[in-house]
């Protein structure tokens, strides 16, 4: 029998805070955003906001370098997770994205059952112990909320979920890698208004035990589980940063026209 307190030791002891310097990124010729200079909070929340092509999920993609999957990518700058410098070639992409997960837009479970879903990350990342497993499982299901509902059928198609569901699996085979960032992209938006405020309390709840960049165009949700934000926008064809700030300050007192004219509405 695995203990929990065991499980714990592996855990980071503290979490890492992430920094973009100058970061920029091209899609061939054409700049998706350029000269990005931004902190990521440890053990926060950070909401990307702004208009649609301002260079969001671009943004989230660099850093754990799913961009080096997309052929014709050019990523200069730099970006740190604590002190390691995650562009360096010498950095293994795999194991990186095994601290930084991502969870997309559209839940997108693998055609296998429940516990798959789960089992197989883990395998792939050579986690043998069967115990443990089970364990990693069973906690992490907890964790979202969703082991009293799958619990009897761990062994039916994760495709026989309903899109929260599907959605909270999803972040379950982040999170059962024992990652530090978690990278959330707009992971809401699929979903009907009552999934989405269930997945929406998971994030947040996920506060203090992971470092968290979430793009949302919903403004009440990043105002509601933000507690930094970065306003990107589009500026000459090429995506900014406008402001960050923490959500208070962004909400209630911005300093940019912009920022100003996107969080009352009446631009973007
Ligand atoms: N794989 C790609 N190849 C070429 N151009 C791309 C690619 N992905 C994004 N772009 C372009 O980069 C720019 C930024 O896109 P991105 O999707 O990052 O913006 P976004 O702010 O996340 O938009 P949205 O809110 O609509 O998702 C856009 O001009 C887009 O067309």
């Amino acid at each position: 029998m695995i203990e929990k307190s065991q499980f714990l030791q592996n855990a980071p002891l503290s979490l890492p805070a992430m920094h973009t310097e100058q970061l920029s990124l091209y899609y061939g010729k054409k700049a998706a955003f350029t000269d990005i200079t931004m902190p990521i909070q440890a053990g926060k929340i950070t909401a990307l906001v702004g208009p649609s092509g301002c260079g969001k999920t671009s943004f989230l993609s660099c850093l754990n370098r799913l961009t080096d999957l997309i052929p014709h990518t050019k990523v200069s700058g730099s970006i740190r997770l604590d002190d390691l410098d995650i562009l360096n070639s010498r950095i293994d992409a795999i194991a990186l994205r095994r601290r930084v997960g991502t969870i997309f837009q559209k839940p997108n479970p693998f055609p296998f059952s429940i516990w798959k879903n789960l089992a197989f990350p883990l395998q792939e990342h050579g986690v043998k112990n069967r115990e443990k497993i089970k364990w990693l499982i069973e906690t992490t299901l907890e964790d979202v909320g969703l082991w009293k509902e799958v619990k009897d059928r761990l062994h039916s198609s994760a495709l026989s979920l309903s899109g929260g569901q599907k959605q909270r699996l999803c972040i379950a085979r982040a999170l059962v890698l024992q990652p530090e960032v978690l990278l959330f992209d707009e992971p809401c938006s699929a979903l009907d208004p009552i999934s989405s405020g269930v997945v929406e309390d998971l994030i947040a709840s996920l506060r203090g035990r992971y470092t968290v960049v979430i793009v949302t165009h919903n403004l009440a949700q990043a105002r509601r589980i933000g507690d930094y934000a970065a306003l990107f926008w589009v500026q000459g064809e090429v995506g900014r940063l406008i402001e960050y700030g923490t959500v208070e300050q962004i909400f209630t007192n911005p300093q940019h026209d912009l920022t100003s004219a996107y969080v009352n509405g009446i631009r973007g």
